[in-house]
């Protein structure tokens, strides 16, 4: 899984990139356009001080050679000094804003991430590895931070500077600065050979960097598994594909752009060389008109072209994997939900009312149906049950009732109204769950219950853990955390806090997914009678494998392969002699241990 395939190259510059800077600047940087002027006529000053500096070089350099005093000599160096400083004091103060500005560009922006990630269907976490979304999240979008804040800023002040001062120099010496950029082709041709390799290489190595964090997250979370089945050496060996991979490929990025600086200062020394020669020639004729100091200048201004030169050249080889970043980083929001409130969505409905199905077609793979035409009814008020043999589409059933997926095709209301046509808020707010996959977070045992209903109180939170049995171990662990996906706790003891959540909770619609599986019989027997409770008066839907905590349900629901079988009340479909009848009598079967 570690494997990076080798992607497309795209173009530069594509019709995408364009794009997608163009959706940075308008939705994150336009708004500063104040600040960024500012910006801009600081870095204008920083090209002007380069220029003015070359103008007084010249003329120190004739106070020196020709008529000069010392005290003019000191006049010039002081105002060299003082332009210095001026742009050291630019240099300061730009990046006090554009780092400042950079950075709530990437606040905002990770609010936006953050927000629109919580809209998407969980259909796309189940086909999305983690660690991609934590990589665009967290590192791409630092990345990009960093580049827009100095990087971005850095590059305008260095090509300010190489417009400015070669502008002073064709003034100076049109025909030296025309010789001079002889190079200008090869440094282009080198920097799209190198931009190009390295859009491609950042882009697989973005790739390969998200495949690795996943792999490595699946690791650590299930290192149970890997220490009982001895897997220590072909984990590390695993990852280890993956280290390999991310080396070669950050080696082919970096070693790509070290052809930058070689480049640049091979095509420096060859127009240095052409400048001392050409112009040592023009000094020595005399039909030119040019001094040893305009030459020494110009040569002076030839280095001052080539440092920002260089920079500037290799920004653009950072550009293209900047580019590569924000093109992952855009991508999740060309992700949109398929599950969301309608125009006119409803927000109130009669919780109370059945519950039914009507020829529902649902399909996780084309390829393999799993619902072509179910239809039932879930009385409302009373306890329905669901069983069937695994995988034949229990779990699904809750599912689509609290519209985690949508059907594709027939409906489901609650009463008369479709439930796509009521507000996802709404609909969701209305059922209470204990999944079969229960989520605990980091934290005690009390916050993690109080989640579903932050604004329960104390009182409240402790009558849920006292009706789910799980009040002692609080007052036992206190504060403590519970560790990553609660690590330290038994299953049945997340079960409880499932259970206790849903006391707390208390929403009209109930929906238990195999909610006491983990529980031992004394304690199930200790919880059920709060769970009779707790179901009074609202509409239960109860999975269970283990038939005999469900015989007491107003109606028992059948299914096989995604079709329902049976249905009706626990004598009724024992009469029946069925599927059901069957299931119950290989579990009395096994309990008895005949
Ligand atoms: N997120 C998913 N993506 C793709 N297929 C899925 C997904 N969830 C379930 N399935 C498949 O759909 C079918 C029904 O799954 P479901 O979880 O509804 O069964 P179940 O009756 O609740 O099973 P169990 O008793 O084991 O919990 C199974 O074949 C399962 O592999």
């Amino acid at each position: 899984m570690t494997d990076t395939p080798k992607e497309k190259r795209g173009p530069l510059y594509s019709q995408a990139d364009r794009d997608n800077m163009r959706w940075f600047w308008s939705n994150y940087l336009r708004k500063h356009m104040g600040k960024l002027l500012i910006v801009l006529a600081m870095i204008l000053v920083q090209g002007v001080v380069f220029q003015q500096f070359l103008s007084m070089t010249e003329n120190g350099l004739r106070v020196i050679f020709e008529r000069g005093t010392l005290r003019e000599l000191a006049m010039v160096c002081l105002a060299v000094f003082f332009l210095f400083a001026v742009r050291g004091l630019m240099s300061y103060l730009v990046p006090l804003v554009t780092v400042r500005m950079a950075n709530q560009a990437i606040f905002e922006m990770r609010r936006d991430m953050l927000t629109h990630l919580m809209k998407l269907d969980l259909a796309y976490f189940e086909r999305t590895k983690s660690g991609e979304i934590i990589q665009r999240i967290v590192s791409q979008t630092q990345t990009l931070g960093m580049f827009v804040g100095l990087g971005v800023a850095n590059a305008v002040r260095d090509a300010v500077t190489v417009i400015i001062v070669s502008g002073y120099l064709i003034y100076k010496n049109p025909i030296l600065f025309g010789t001079a950029v002889v190079v200008l082709p090869f440094i282009i041709w080198v920097m799209n050979y190198v931009s190009d390799r390295v859009k491609q290489a950042q882009g697989e190595a973005e790739t390969a960097i998200a495949n690795y964090m996943n792999g490595i997250e699946e690791t650590v979370t299930g290192m149970r598994t890997v220490k009982i089945s001895s897997q220590e050496d072909m984990e590390v060996s695993r990852l280890m594909q993956g280290t390999k991979s991310i080396r070669d490929l950050l080696n082919r990025v970096q070693i790509t752009q070290a052809l930058v600086m070689p480049s640049i200062d091979l095509s420096s020394a060859f127009v240095y060389v052409l400048v001392i020669g050409g112009g040592g020639y023009m000094v020595l004729r005399p039909e030119f008109d040019v001094d040893g100091a305009g030459i020494i200048t110009f040569l002076l201004g030839m280095v001052m072209v080539f440092d920002p030169a260089r920079l500037l050249a290799q920004f653009f080889g950072g550009l293209q994997a900047n580019l590569v970043l924000l093109d992952r980083v855009r991508g999740l929001f060309h992700q949109t939900p398929t599950i969301a409130d309608h125009a006119e969505a409803l927000a109130e409905f009669d919780t109370r009312a059945d519950i039914t199905l009507d020829k529902v077609r649902f399909a996780y793979d084309p390829e393999q149906p799993l619902f072509d035409g179910l239809d039932l009814t879930f009385a409302g008020g009373k306890v329905s049950a669901i069983v069937g043999a695994t995988g034949s589409g229990k779990t699904t059933i809750l599912s689509l009732l609290s519209r985690l997926y949508d059907t594709q095709g027939g409906e489901i209301r609650i009463g008369d109204t479709p439930i796509d046509r009521l507000k996802v808020g709404s609909l969701r707010g209305a059922f209470s769950v204990v999944a079969q996959d229960i989520v605990i977070f980091n934290a005690s045992i009390w916050d993690n219950i109080r989640y579903v209903r932050p604004d329960a109180t104390e009182a409240e939170v402790w009558q849920a853990a006292e009706d789910a049995d799980i009040a002692e171990l609080i007052r036992r662990r206190g504060d403590t955390p519970v560790g990553p996906k609660g690590a330290q706790l038994s299953g049945g003891q997340k079960q409880r806090i499932a259970i206790a959540r849903a006391f707390l909770r208390d929403a009209p619609i109930l929906l238990l997914d195999e909610a006491t599986s983990a529980l031992d019989q004394a304690t199930e027997e200790r919880i059920k009678a709060a769970l009779t409770r707790l179901t009074k008066g609202k509409t239960t839907i109860i999975v269970a494998h283990r038939l005999s905590s469900i015989s007491d349900a107003d109606r028992i629901f059948v299914l096989e392969g995604g079709r329902l079988v049976e249905d009706g009340q626990h004598d009724e479909l024992l009469a029946e002699n069925g599927l059901y009848a069957q299931l119950y009598k290989a579990q009395k079967r096994g309990y008895d241990g005949r």
